[in-house]
């Protein structure tokens, strides 16, 4: 059925409701608006599902939750009465229609017979992988567009072991999918009727309490200075409850939280693109952090699970850290203080991306522990926890991506702002204590294990017509391979889609350049990008970001070039 049919037949079906209808009805003459809406179904990307909110199938919506709900539960089923009797938690942020999409997916899988867990307030990501391993769940669910802007939603799906779905059990989601073009096929009970026989149940809020205490746990070093000023953003978003309370319970003093950002806004007026990966989203920081001389901004995205830093340099001024910086100061501290505390594991290990800096590998290997590399995703992050728990060995130490995800321990199994915030905060005021910021110590790491240069750019390409123009710039790469670059030979090009890596195939490709440098072109998985990932290593610091911005112009204008 082409985009038109499907349109037609949405418009034309009294199942759906008048004002789904109302809306096709308005778009009636807008013929790119309709093939945007119908030309495919919202698929499972790098963290589940995830669209713009609105009426088709291409969209997020109560037809198309629903619809992904119920091939999730006909999956769950394989699993027998076990699997239905464990049943799925069921946690939402601060969205346009979150606490909706929650509801009605809890409907879907209560009118299977499976059992439900649900919170009765907004949670963030990592609470909802938590509460799958604590309430032994055989699946999880979190309604979230996380840092994309207001206009999306998303859908992630958990596995029994906190982790979010790999791509098997997405497939087989996607082929039950198929099932139910005819949306009347699926099974649904209005949520207060579900909760009425006891299929959906609220979540014991002591299970928070026990979040608390576990991520306090992770405490690494007491001896801090807790006069270290933090400011802290939740970005209207989930984070604010529980990063303040940890913040509060490891007696930090100075805490300041923006307040025109402390509350859930599901627009995000007050920062416009939620994401924090962007420094822009710091504006409100950086003002309180002036006037209270903070040595330390620290912001969550919407559904807290990433992380984002600021610190105040010799000028007085705030410097942002991306995920890598961050990613390698946390790995140095962790390893340096469990080393010290004589704790370091003989079998640990850290994960992290195959676009994600390579300077934690010297950190890594001067402490005898491994680094394991994983494609772009958390999911695929801790399936290597999944897997040593699986095979009785290794211990996952910690793991983190480029895209500021972090997180340390495997008692939740996704990125962990929550965590993440705290430790970050302790590693500040440890070196405070030691009279350095965290830009003395980067620049300590470098001296000791190489400089080494990263960036992300993110060429933004939307609709259908972007995402043509995406697979048409992957596929000219791929027939025309790059040879040189900068004056630097390729020395090695690994294609995911195609080579044998070991990892899952997927659309990405890795250039090596003769001195070791890399850089990686891939589409975004959660977002309309194309992304191109650097890694460049030279003498000084300087010459790397030279050589660094260098080569970024030249692959962009090889990008450029194509039509
Ligand atoms: O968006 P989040 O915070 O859920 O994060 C998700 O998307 C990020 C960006 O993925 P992509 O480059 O494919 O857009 C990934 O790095 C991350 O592992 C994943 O959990
Ligand atoms: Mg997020």
């Amino acid at each position: 059925m082409n985009y038109k049919e499907t349109y037609e037949k949405w418009l034309n079906n009294d199942f759906f409701d008048e004002a789904t209808r109302e809306e096709l009805r308005l778009i009636r003459d807008n013929e790119e608006e309709i093939e945007d809406r119908f030309y495919q179904e919202l698929a499972f990307g790098t963290a589940g599902l995830r669209g713009k909110l609105g009426v088709g199938t291409n969209r997020m919506n109560d037809y198309t939750v629903a619809k992904a709900s119920q091939a999730f539960a006909d999956t769950i089923n394989e699993g027998g009465d076990e699997a239905r009797d464990r049943g799925v938690t069921i946690c939402y942020d601060v969205r346009h229609k979150s606490e909706d999409f929650a509801k009605i997916a809890a409907g879907v899988f209560a009118a299977n017979g499976i059992k439900v867990y649900i919170y009765d307030e907004i949670q963030p990501t990592p609470v909802c992988s938590y509460t799958i391993r604590k309430l032994n769940s055989y699946a999880g669910v979190m309604i979230t567009a996380s840092h994309n802007p207001r206009e999306y939603n998303g859908y992630k799906a958990y596995g029994s072991d906190g982790s979010q779905i790999l791509e098997a059990t997405a497939v087989k989601i996607q082929d039950y999918m198929k099932e139910y073009d005819d949306y009347s096929k699926i099974k649904r009970i209005e949520f207060n009727d579900g909760v009425e026989k006891g299929i959906i149940k609220y979540v014991d809020p002591k299970v928070i309490e026990d979040y608390i205490k576990e991520v306090l746990d992770c405490t690494i070093n007491e001896d801090i200075d807790k006069n270290v000023k933090i400011v802290y953003t939740p970005l209207n978003g989930c984070g604010n409850k529980l990063v303040r309370k940890i913040l509060e319970k490891r007696g930090f003093k100075n805490i300041y939280i923006v307040e025109e950002q402390e509350n859930p806004d599901p627009d995000f007026t007050t920062v416009g693109y939620p994401n924090p990966e962007d420094p822009k989203a710091f504006r409100l920081s950086e003002e309180l952090g002036k006037k209270k001389e903070a040595e330390l901004l620290l912001a969550t995205d919407p559904d807290s699970d990433r992380c984002a830093v600021e610190v105040r340099n010799n000028k007085g001024e705030y410097e942002f850290l991306t995920g890598n910086k961050i990613g390698s100061l946390l790995a140095n501290y962790i390893l340096t203080a469990l080393k010290e505390n004589s704790e370091l594991p003989s079998d640990g290990a850290i994960v992290k991306t195959i676009v994600s800096t390579d300077l934690v590998n010297p950190i890594a290997n001067s402490f005898g522990v491994d680094v394991y590399e994983v494609l772009t995703g958390f999911k695929n992050i801790y399936e290597i926890a999944n897997e040593f728990e699986r095979n009785g060995k290794g211990t996952f130490i910690f793991g983190f991506e480029e895209s500021i995800g972090y997180n340390y321990k495997d008692f939740v199994r996704d990125k962990d702002a929550v965590n993440s915030a705290m430790l970050i905060s302790e590693m500040t005021a440890y070196y405070k204590k030691k009279g350095k910021s965290l830009l003395d110590v980067l620049e300590e790491i470098y001296e000791k294990f190489g400089f080494y240069a990263n960036e992300v750019q993110s060429i933004v390409l939307e609709g259908l017509d972007g995402a043509n123009k995406i697979k048409r710039i992957m596929e000219s790469i791929r027939t025309n391979p790059i040879k040189e670059v900068c004056n630097l030979k390729v020395k090695n090009i690994i294609d995911y889609q195609n080579d044998k890596t070991g990892l899952s195939k997927s659309n990405v490709l890795k250039y090596y350049l003769e001195d070791d440098s890399w850089f990686v072109l891939r589409p975004s998985g959660t977002e309309p990008k194309i992304k191109l990932y650097l890694n460049v290593i030279d003498e000084t610091k300087d010459k790397a970001i030279s050589k660094k911005d260098k080569i970024k112009d030249e692959v962009n204008k090889i990008i450029n070039k194509v039509e």
